[in-house]
Protein backbone atom coordinates (compact mmCIF):
# COMPACT_ATOMS: atom_id res chain seq x y z
CA UNK A 1 0.00 0.00 0.00
CA UNK A 2 2.56 2.12 1.07
CA UNK A 3 4.13 2.00 -2.72
CA UNK A 4 2.17 4.97 -4.11
CA UNK A 5 4.36 7.51 -5.00
CA UNK A 6 3.64 11.11 -5.73
CA UNK A 7 5.12 12.22 -8.91
CA UNK A 8 5.73 15.23 -9.43
CA UNK A 9 5.01 16.68 -13.23
CA UNK A 10 6.79 19.45 -13.85
CA UNK A 11 5.93 21.94 -17.12
CA UNK A 12 8.73 22.16 -19.62
CA UNK A 13 9.65 25.77 -20.19
CA UNK A 14 8.40 26.39 -23.29
CA UNK A 15 10.40 28.35 -25.91
CA UNK A 16 8.77 31.72 -26.43
CA UNK A 17 9.14 32.03 -22.56
CA UNK A 18 8.58 36.16 -22.29
CA UNK A 19 7.34 38.39 -19.79
CA UNK A 20 4.11 40.57 -21.06
CA UNK A 21 1.89 41.49 -17.71
CA UNK A 22 -0.94 39.89 -18.77
CA UNK A 23 -1.48 38.60 -14.82
CA UNK A 24 -3.89 41.03 -13.11
CA UNK A 25 -3.52 39.86 -9.36
CA UNK A 26 -0.01 38.36 -10.06
CA UNK A 27 2.11 41.18 -8.97
CA UNK A 28 5.32 39.93 -9.97
CA UNK A 29 4.08 39.34 -13.60
CA UNK A 30 2.74 42.98 -13.58
CA UNK A 31 5.91 44.53 -12.16
CA UNK A 32 8.10 42.92 -14.90
CA UNK A 33 5.63 43.70 -18.23
CA UNK A 34 8.31 44.42 -21.08
CA UNK A 35 11.55 43.13 -19.60
CA UNK A 36 13.33 41.16 -21.81
CA UNK A 37 13.10 37.42 -20.82
CA UNK A 38 15.40 34.48 -21.41
CA UNK A 39 14.25 31.55 -22.59
CA UNK A 40 17.07 29.65 -22.60
CA UNK A 41 17.88 30.18 -18.87
CA UNK A 42 14.28 29.33 -17.65
CA UNK A 43 13.84 26.37 -19.07
CA UNK A 44 17.65 25.40 -17.83
CA UNK A 45 16.72 26.63 -14.41
CA UNK A 46 13.22 24.26 -14.85
CA UNK A 47 15.46 21.34 -15.53
CA UNK A 48 17.90 21.92 -13.19
CA UNK A 49 14.96 21.57 -10.35
CA UNK A 50 13.49 18.01 -12.09
CA UNK A 51 17.25 16.50 -12.05
CA UNK A 52 18.16 17.48 -8.50
CA UNK A 53 15.13 16.14 -7.07
CA UNK A 54 14.93 13.09 -9.44
CA UNK A 55 18.53 12.15 -7.96
CA UNK A 56 17.41 12.90 -4.85
CA UNK A 57 14.99 9.97 -5.56
CA UNK A 58 12.11 11.86 -5.71
CA UNK A 59 9.29 10.87 -8.55
CA UNK A 60 9.76 13.40 -11.14
CA UNK A 61 8.33 13.59 -14.77
CA UNK A 62 7.62 16.30 -17.00
CA UNK A 63 4.52 18.08 -19.04
CA UNK A 64 5.75 19.15 -22.46
CA UNK A 65 5.66 22.64 -23.66
CA UNK A 66 2.27 24.12 -25.25
CA UNK A 67 2.64 25.22 -29.11
CA UNK A 68 2.78 28.78 -29.54
CA UNK A 69 2.09 31.07 -31.29
CA UNK A 70 -2.00 30.15 -31.06
CA UNK A 71 -2.88 30.91 -34.32
CA UNK A 72 -6.28 29.41 -33.91
CA UNK A 73 -6.62 32.42 -31.15
CA UNK A 74 -5.43 35.17 -33.73
CA UNK A 75 -7.34 33.74 -36.70
CA UNK A 76 -10.74 33.29 -34.66
CA UNK A 77 -10.62 37.28 -33.59
CA UNK A 78 -10.14 38.25 -37.78
CA UNK A 79 -5.99 38.62 -38.00
CA UNK A 80 -5.80 36.24 -41.65
CA UNK A 81 -3.45 35.93 -44.17
CA UNK A 82 -0.24 33.83 -44.06
CA UNK A 83 1.00 33.22 -40.56
CA UNK A 84 3.40 35.87 -41.14
CA UNK A 85 0.79 38.21 -42.15
CA UNK A 86 -1.31 37.39 -38.98
CA UNK A 87 2.00 37.69 -36.91
CA UNK A 88 2.57 41.35 -38.51
CA UNK A 89 -1.09 42.47 -38.41
CA UNK A 90 -1.47 41.43 -34.42
CA UNK A 91 1.95 43.13 -33.62
CA UNK A 92 0.34 46.13 -35.45
CA UNK A 93 -2.64 46.13 -34.12
CA UNK A 94 -2.46 44.55 -30.69
CA UNK A 95 0.71 43.29 -29.35
CA UNK A 96 -0.57 42.73 -25.92
CA UNK A 97 -3.43 39.68 -27.72
CA UNK A 98 -0.11 38.63 -29.45
CA UNK A 99 1.56 38.50 -26.24
CA UNK A 100 -1.43 36.35 -24.99
CA UNK A 101 -1.20 33.89 -28.01
CA UNK A 102 2.84 33.46 -27.65
CA UNK A 103 2.33 32.75 -23.85
CA UNK A 104 4.76 29.77 -22.19
CA UNK A 105 2.50 29.86 -19.33
CA UNK A 106 1.70 26.15 -19.43
CA UNK A 107 4.91 26.17 -17.57
CA UNK A 108 3.08 26.33 -14.24
CA UNK A 109 1.74 23.23 -14.43
CA UNK A 110 -0.18 23.32 -11.21
CA UNK A 111 -3.04 25.07 -12.97
CA UNK A 112 -3.19 22.46 -16.16
CA UNK A 113 -5.30 20.43 -14.26
CA UNK A 114 -6.72 19.27 -10.58
CA UNK A 115 -5.88 15.38 -10.19
CA UNK A 116 -7.88 12.80 -7.75
CA UNK A 117 -5.90 9.59 -7.00
CA UNK A 118 -7.26 5.85 -7.05
CA UNK A 119 -7.40 5.95 -3.37
CA UNK A 120 -9.56 8.96 -3.12
CA UNK A 121 -12.28 7.81 -6.32
CA UNK A 122 -14.88 6.21 -6.51
CA UNK A 123 -14.29 4.14 -9.45
CA UNK A 124 -10.83 3.33 -8.22
CA UNK A 125 -9.18 5.40 -11.43
CA UNK A 126 -6.82 8.26 -11.15
CA UNK A 127 -9.07 11.40 -11.91
CA UNK A 128 -7.77 14.47 -13.87
CA UNK A 129 -9.80 17.59 -14.70
CA UNK A 130 -8.29 20.11 -17.06
CA UNK A 131 -8.20 23.20 -15.64
CA UNK A 132 -10.34 25.86 -17.95
CA UNK A 133 -8.45 29.18 -16.34
CA UNK A 134 -10.50 30.94 -18.28
CA UNK A 135 -9.78 34.40 -15.73
CA UNK A 136 -7.25 35.07 -18.10
CA UNK A 137 -7.00 35.13 -22.01
CA UNK A 138 -3.06 34.09 -22.27
CA UNK A 139 -4.39 31.27 -20.47
CA UNK A 140 -7.98 30.35 -21.25
CA UNK A 141 -6.88 28.45 -24.24
CA UNK A 142 -3.93 25.72 -22.63
CA UNK A 143 -7.01 23.17 -21.31
CA UNK A 144 -7.52 21.68 -24.89
CA UNK A 145 -3.52 20.89 -25.26
CA UNK A 146 -3.13 20.05 -21.53
CA UNK A 147 -6.10 17.96 -21.73
CA UNK A 148 -4.59 16.06 -24.89
CA UNK A 149 -0.77 15.75 -23.29
CA UNK A 150 -2.75 14.38 -20.09
CA UNK A 151 -4.33 11.72 -22.52
CA UNK A 152 -1.15 10.95 -24.53
CA UNK A 153 0.55 10.05 -21.07
CA UNK A 154 -2.58 9.00 -18.81
CA UNK A 155 -3.81 7.04 -21.67
CA UNK A 156 -4.48 3.78 -20.46
CA UNK A 157 -8.39 3.88 -19.38
CA UNK A 158 -8.05 0.83 -17.05
CA UNK A 159 -6.64 3.55 -14.71
CA UNK A 160 -6.85 7.03 -15.46
CA UNK A 161 -9.67 9.04 -16.57
CA UNK A 162 -8.58 12.90 -18.07
CA UNK A 163 -11.98 14.59 -18.17
CA UNK A 164 -12.11 18.14 -20.08
CA UNK A 165 -12.09 21.08 -18.61
CA UNK A 166 -15.28 22.63 -17.28
CA UNK A 167 -17.70 25.05 -18.64
CA UNK A 168 -15.11 28.05 -19.65
CA UNK A 169 -17.60 30.92 -17.69
CA UNK A 170 -16.92 32.64 -15.43
CA UNK A 171 -19.39 30.86 -12.80
CA UNK A 172 -16.91 27.71 -13.40
CA UNK A 173 -13.26 29.44 -12.87
CA UNK A 174 -11.09 26.84 -12.14
CA UNK A 175 -7.17 27.41 -11.61
CA UNK A 176 -6.83 23.69 -10.93
CA UNK A 177 -4.21 22.02 -8.83
CA UNK A 178 -2.93 24.99 -7.65
CA UNK A 179 -6.37 25.61 -5.44
CA UNK A 180 -6.49 22.04 -4.13
CA UNK A 181 -4.53 19.54 -1.93
CA UNK A 182 -4.64 16.46 -0.71
CA UNK A 183 -4.12 15.54 3.19
CA UNK A 184 -3.58 12.31 4.72
CA UNK A 185 -1.66 9.74 6.50
CA UNK A 186 0.36 8.61 3.52
CA UNK A 187 0.02 9.36 -0.44
CA UNK A 188 -1.47 6.42 -1.07
CA UNK A 189 -4.08 6.23 1.98
CA UNK A 190 -7.77 7.35 1.07
CA UNK A 191 -7.04 11.30 2.25
CA UNK A 192 -9.16 14.67 2.45
CA UNK A 193 -9.06 16.71 -0.79
CA UNK A 194 -9.45 20.16 0.59
CA UNK A 195 -10.60 23.00 -2.58
CA UNK A 196 -10.04 26.62 -1.65
CA UNK A 197 -12.28 28.75 -3.86
CA UNK A 198 -12.15 32.54 -4.33
CA UNK A 199 -15.64 33.28 -4.83
CA UNK A 200 -19.20 32.05 -5.11
CA UNK A 201 -20.91 32.81 -8.02
CA UNK A 202 -24.08 32.12 -6.32
CA UNK A 203 -23.75 33.83 -3.31
CA UNK A 204 -23.39 37.65 -3.48
CA UNK A 205 -23.23 37.35 0.48
CA UNK A 206 -19.96 35.87 0.12
CA UNK A 207 -17.33 37.49 0.36
CA UNK A 208 -15.15 38.63 -2.77
CA UNK A 209 -11.64 40.72 -3.14
CA UNK A 210 -12.04 44.08 -4.25
CA UNK A 211 -9.06 45.05 -5.86
CA UNK A 212 -7.77 41.71 -8.02
CA UNK A 213 -10.18 39.26 -9.64
CA UNK A 214 -11.15 35.65 -7.71
CA UNK A 215 -10.42 33.28 -10.22
CA UNK A 216 -11.32 29.64 -8.53
CA UNK A 217 -15.54 29.51 -7.76
CA UNK A 218 -16.92 27.41 -5.17
CA UNK A 219 -19.00 26.01 -8.13
CA UNK A 220 -16.21 25.04 -9.58
CA UNK A 221 -14.59 23.03 -7.21
CA UNK A 222 -17.81 20.77 -6.63
CA UNK A 223 -18.01 20.53 -10.44
CA UNK A 224 -14.34 18.41 -10.06
CA UNK A 225 -15.28 16.66 -6.64
CA UNK A 226 -18.42 15.32 -8.63
CA UNK A 227 -16.62 14.42 -11.70
CA UNK A 228 -13.76 12.47 -9.78
CA UNK A 229 -16.22 10.62 -7.84
CA UNK A 230 -14.96 12.04 -4.77
CA UNK A 231 -16.71 10.69 -1.06
CA UNK A 232 -18.18 13.56 0.34
CA UNK A 233 -17.13 12.85 3.90
CA UNK A 234 -13.75 13.68 2.69
CA UNK A 235 -14.16 16.53 0.94
CA UNK A 236 -13.31 20.09 2.47
CA UNK A 237 -14.42 23.46 0.80
CA UNK A 238 -13.16 25.77 2.36
CA UNK A 239 -12.89 29.76 0.88
CA UNK A 240 -9.57 31.42 0.56
CA UNK A 241 -9.09 34.98 2.34
CA UNK A 242 -10.16 37.83 0.20
CA UNK A 243 -7.94 40.44 1.54
CA UNK A 244 -4.73 38.32 0.93
CA UNK A 245 -5.92 38.20 -2.93
CA UNK A 246 -5.88 41.63 -2.93
CA UNK A 247 -1.94 41.90 -1.77
CA UNK A 248 -1.56 39.50 -4.33
CA UNK A 249 -2.35 35.80 -3.26
CA UNK A 250 -3.79 34.84 -6.50
CA UNK A 251 -3.50 31.54 -6.15
CA UNK A 252 -4.26 29.20 -2.92
CA UNK A 253 -0.69 27.67 -3.46
CA UNK A 254 0.82 31.02 -2.89
CA UNK A 255 -0.11 31.13 0.95
CA UNK A 256 -0.53 27.50 1.80
CA UNK A 257 0.96 24.20 1.16
CA UNK A 258 0.06 20.68 2.16
CA UNK A 259 1.52 17.03 2.09
CA UNK A 260 0.63 13.92 4.25
CA UNK A 261 -0.80 15.16 7.22
CA UNK A 262 0.78 18.47 7.20
CA UNK A 263 -0.77 21.76 6.16
CA UNK A 264 1.86 24.42 6.27
CA UNK A 265 0.01 27.52 6.17
CA UNK A 266 0.00 31.73 6.45
CA UNK A 267 -2.82 32.80 9.51
CA UNK A 268 -4.48 35.03 6.93
CA UNK A 269 -4.81 32.09 4.51
CA UNK A 270 -8.33 31.13 4.96
CA UNK A 271 -11.84 33.80 5.06
CA UNK A 272 -12.40 31.62 8.19
CA UNK A 273 -9.58 30.26 9.84
CA UNK A 274 -10.81 28.09 12.81
CA UNK A 275 -14.00 27.36 11.05
CA UNK A 276 -11.52 25.77 8.26
CA UNK A 277 -9.39 24.27 10.36
CA UNK A 278 -11.53 22.41 12.22
CA UNK A 279 -13.34 21.18 9.96
CA UNK A 280 -10.50 19.84 7.99
CA UNK A 281 -9.13 18.63 11.19
CA UNK A 282 -12.37 16.18 11.70
CA UNK A 283 -12.33 15.18 8.12
CA UNK A 284 -8.72 14.69 8.00
CA UNK A 285 -9.15 12.40 11.59
CA UNK A 286 -11.85 10.09 10.36
CA UNK A 287 -9.20 8.63 8.07
CA UNK A 288 -7.30 7.65 10.55
CA UNK A 289 -4.72 10.60 10.07
CA UNK A 290 -3.87 13.54 12.51
CA UNK A 291 -3.34 16.32 10.90
CA UNK A 292 -0.51 18.45 11.79
CA UNK A 293 -1.04 22.16 11.05
CA UNK A 294 2.35 24.48 10.68
CA UNK A 295 1.04 27.73 11.54
CA UNK A 296 3.04 30.74 10.83
CA UNK A 297 1.93 34.59 11.45
CA UNK A 298 1.93 37.92 10.08
CA UNK A 299 4.54 39.01 13.17
CA UNK A 300 6.78 36.04 11.59
CA UNK A 301 5.98 36.79 8.14
CA UNK A 302 3.93 39.40 6.59
CA UNK A 303 2.13 39.05 3.72
CA UNK A 304 4.06 41.03 1.60
CA UNK A 305 7.09 38.83 2.28
CA UNK A 306 5.16 35.66 1.90
CA UNK A 307 4.21 37.39 -1.86
CA UNK A 308 7.79 38.71 -3.05
CA UNK A 309 9.70 35.34 -0.99
CA UNK A 310 7.02 32.67 -2.46
CA UNK A 311 7.67 30.75 0.97
CA UNK A 312 4.46 28.97 0.38
CA UNK A 313 4.91 27.94 -3.07
CA UNK A 314 7.17 25.42 -1.56
CA UNK A 315 7.04 22.03 -2.33
CA UNK A 316 6.49 19.69 1.00
CA UNK A 317 8.36 16.43 -0.28
CA UNK A 318 8.23 13.69 2.09
CA UNK A 319 11.01 11.96 2.36
CA UNK A 320 12.23 8.12 3.38
CA UNK A 321 12.60 7.38 7.43
CA UNK A 322 9.23 10.15 7.11
CA UNK A 323 10.79 13.26 7.61
CA UNK A 324 9.80 16.15 4.98
CA UNK A 325 11.80 18.61 2.95
CA UNK A 326 10.50 22.03 1.53
CA UNK A 327 11.76 23.18 -1.69
CA UNK A 328 12.08 26.92 -1.53
CA UNK A 329 13.17 29.60 -4.59
CA UNK A 330 16.30 31.37 -3.76
CA UNK A 331 14.23 34.24 -2.85
CA UNK A 332 13.23 33.09 0.63
CA UNK A 333 17.04 33.20 1.01
CA UNK A 334 17.35 36.80 0.24
CA UNK A 335 14.29 38.06 2.38
CA UNK A 336 15.49 38.29 6.10
CA UNK A 337 11.90 37.35 7.66
CA UNK A 338 11.56 34.25 5.87
CA UNK A 339 14.96 33.28 6.10
CA UNK A 340 14.39 33.72 9.63
CA UNK A 341 11.71 32.06 10.14
CA UNK A 342 12.87 29.39 7.84
CA UNK A 343 16.33 28.52 9.48
CA UNK A 344 13.92 28.34 13.17
CA UNK A 345 11.41 26.02 11.34
CA UNK A 346 14.46 23.15 10.29
CA UNK A 347 16.22 23.69 13.94
CA UNK A 348 12.60 23.12 15.53
CA UNK A 349 12.16 19.30 15.61
CA UNK A 350 8.81 19.32 13.61
CA UNK A 351 8.23 17.70 10.54
CA UNK A 352 10.53 19.92 7.83
CA UNK A 353 13.82 19.22 8.17
CA UNK A 354 15.40 20.20 5.42
CA UNK A 355 15.67 23.31 3.12
CA UNK A 356 16.41 22.56 -0.69
CA UNK A 357 16.62 25.68 -2.36
CA UNK A 358 16.77 26.49 -6.64
CA UNK A 359 17.18 28.99 -8.86
CA UNK A 360 13.96 29.84 -10.76
CA UNK A 361 14.30 33.31 -11.33
CA UNK A 362 13.33 33.04 -14.71
CA UNK A 363 9.73 31.60 -13.43
CA UNK A 364 9.43 33.85 -10.85
CA UNK A 365 9.65 36.76 -12.25
CA UNK A 366 6.45 35.75 -14.06
CA UNK A 367 4.70 34.38 -10.17
CA UNK A 368 5.16 31.34 -11.07
CA UNK A 369 7.67 29.31 -8.06
CA UNK A 370 8.76 25.48 -7.22
CA UNK A 371 4.69 24.61 -6.62
CA UNK A 372 3.43 26.55 -9.43
CA UNK A 373 5.56 24.40 -11.67
CA UNK A 374 4.80 21.18 -10.74
CA UNK A 375 1.38 18.79 -10.94
CA UNK A 376 1.62 16.11 -8.29
CA UNK A 377 0.19 12.54 -9.04
CA UNK A 378 0.33 10.04 -6.78
CA UNK A 379 0.69 6.68 -8.27
CA UNK A 380 0.66 3.09 -7.46
CA UNK A 381 3.02 1.24 -8.53
CA UNK A 382 0.59 -0.19 -11.37
CA UNK A 383 -0.67 2.91 -12.50
CA UNK A 384 2.88 4.59 -12.78
CA UNK A 385 3.98 1.46 -15.12
CA UNK A 386 0.73 2.11 -17.16
CA UNK A 387 1.77 5.76 -17.52
CA UNK A 388 3.78 6.47 -20.85
CA UNK A 389 7.36 6.21 -19.65
CA UNK A 390 8.82 8.63 -22.14
CA UNK A 391 8.11 11.64 -20.01
CA UNK A 392 9.78 10.44 -16.73
CA UNK A 393 13.31 12.73 -15.55
CA UNK A 394 16.30 10.63 -16.00
CA UNK A 395 19.66 11.87 -16.10
CA UNK A 396 19.90 10.26 -19.55
CA UNK A 397 16.95 12.54 -20.43
CA UNK A 398 17.99 15.62 -18.58
CA UNK A 399 21.04 15.92 -20.77
CA UNK A 400 19.04 15.03 -23.86
CA UNK A 401 16.69 17.98 -23.21
CA UNK A 402 19.62 20.61 -22.11
CA UNK A 403 21.23 19.68 -25.76
CA UNK A 404 17.74 20.00 -27.31
CA UNK A 405 17.15 23.72 -25.17
CA UNK A 406 20.71 24.67 -26.20
CA UNK A 407 19.71 24.18 -29.85
CA UNK A 408 16.65 25.81 -29.88
CA UNK A 409 15.45 28.38 -27.49
CA UNK A 410 17.05 31.96 -27.79
CA UNK A 411 18.44 33.64 -25.10
CA UNK A 412 17.10 36.91 -25.45
CA UNK A 413 13.24 37.25 -26.07
CA UNK A 414 11.48 41.21 -26.02
CA UNK A 415 8.24 42.27 -26.69
CA UNK A 416 9.19 43.26 -30.20
CA UNK A 417 10.97 40.15 -31.05
CA UNK A 418 7.39 38.35 -31.31
CA UNK A 419 6.48 39.95 -34.51
CA UNK A 420 9.39 38.19 -35.99
CA UNK A 421 8.02 35.12 -37.96
CA UNK A 422 11.13 33.47 -37.22
CA UNK A 423 10.31 32.77 -33.53
CA UNK A 424 7.65 30.62 -34.74
CA UNK A 425 8.96 28.74 -36.78
CA UNK A 426 11.77 28.19 -34.62
CA UNK A 427 8.92 27.12 -31.72
CA UNK A 428 7.79 24.81 -34.45
CA UNK A 429 11.17 23.12 -35.41
CA UNK A 430 11.68 22.67 -31.51
CA UNK A 431 8.17 20.68 -30.55
CA UNK A 432 8.39 18.54 -33.45
CA UNK A 433 11.83 17.29 -32.10
CA UNK A 434 10.76 17.01 -28.52
CA UNK A 435 7.61 14.92 -29.58
CA UNK A 436 10.79 12.51 -31.15
CA UNK A 437 12.84 12.77 -28.03
CA UNK A 438 9.64 11.99 -25.50
CA UNK A 439 8.46 8.92 -27.77
CA UNK A 440 4.90 11.23 -28.06
CA UNK A 441 4.08 10.84 -31.65
CA UNK A 442 1.25 13.25 -32.34
CA UNK A 443 1.20 15.10 -29.26
CA UNK A 444 0.62 18.59 -31.05
CA UNK A 445 -1.90 19.11 -33.54
CA UNK A 446 0.70 20.90 -35.67
N1 LIG B 1 0.84 29.32 -10.75
C1 LIG B 1 1.60 30.42 -11.23
C2 LIG B 1 0.94 31.05 -12.39
C3 LIG B 1 1.64 32.27 -12.88
C4 LIG B 1 0.95 32.83 -14.08
N2 LIG B 1 1.70 33.96 -14.60
C5 LIG B 1 1.46 34.41 -15.85
O1 LIG B 1 0.66 33.91 -16.58
C6 LIG B 1 2.27 35.63 -16.29
C7 LIG B 1 2.36 35.74 -17.78
C8 LIG B 1 2.86 37.08 -18.24
O2 LIG B 1 2.51 38.09 -17.61
O3 LIG B 1 3.61 37.13 -19.25
C9 LIG B 1 -0.47 33.24 -13.73
O4 LIG B 1 -0.67 34.35 -13.23
O5 LIG B 1 -1.38 32.42 -13.92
Amino acid sequence: MHSTREYNFDGLVGPSHNYAGLSFGNVASFSNVKSASNPKQAALQGLAKMRALAARGFAQALLPPQNRPNFRLLRSIGFTGTDAEVLARAYKESPVILACAYSASPMWTANAATVSPSADTQDGRVHFTAANLNNKLHRAFEHAQSARSLRAIFGDEKHFAVHDALPSTPAFGDEGAANHTRLGAYHGAPSVELFVYGRVEFDPSAPSPKRYPARQTLEASQAVARLHGLDAKRTVYVQQNPEVIDQGVFHNDVIAVGNGNVLFYHEQAFANEGESLSQLRRAVAATDADLQALRVDTGQVPIQDAVTSYLFNSQLLTKEGGKMALVIPQECQENRAVSRYLDGLVASGGPIDELIHFDLRQSMRNGGGPACLRLRVALTETEARAMHQGVIMTETLYHRLVQWVEKHYRDHLEPGDLADPQLALEVHAALEELTIILNLPGLYDL
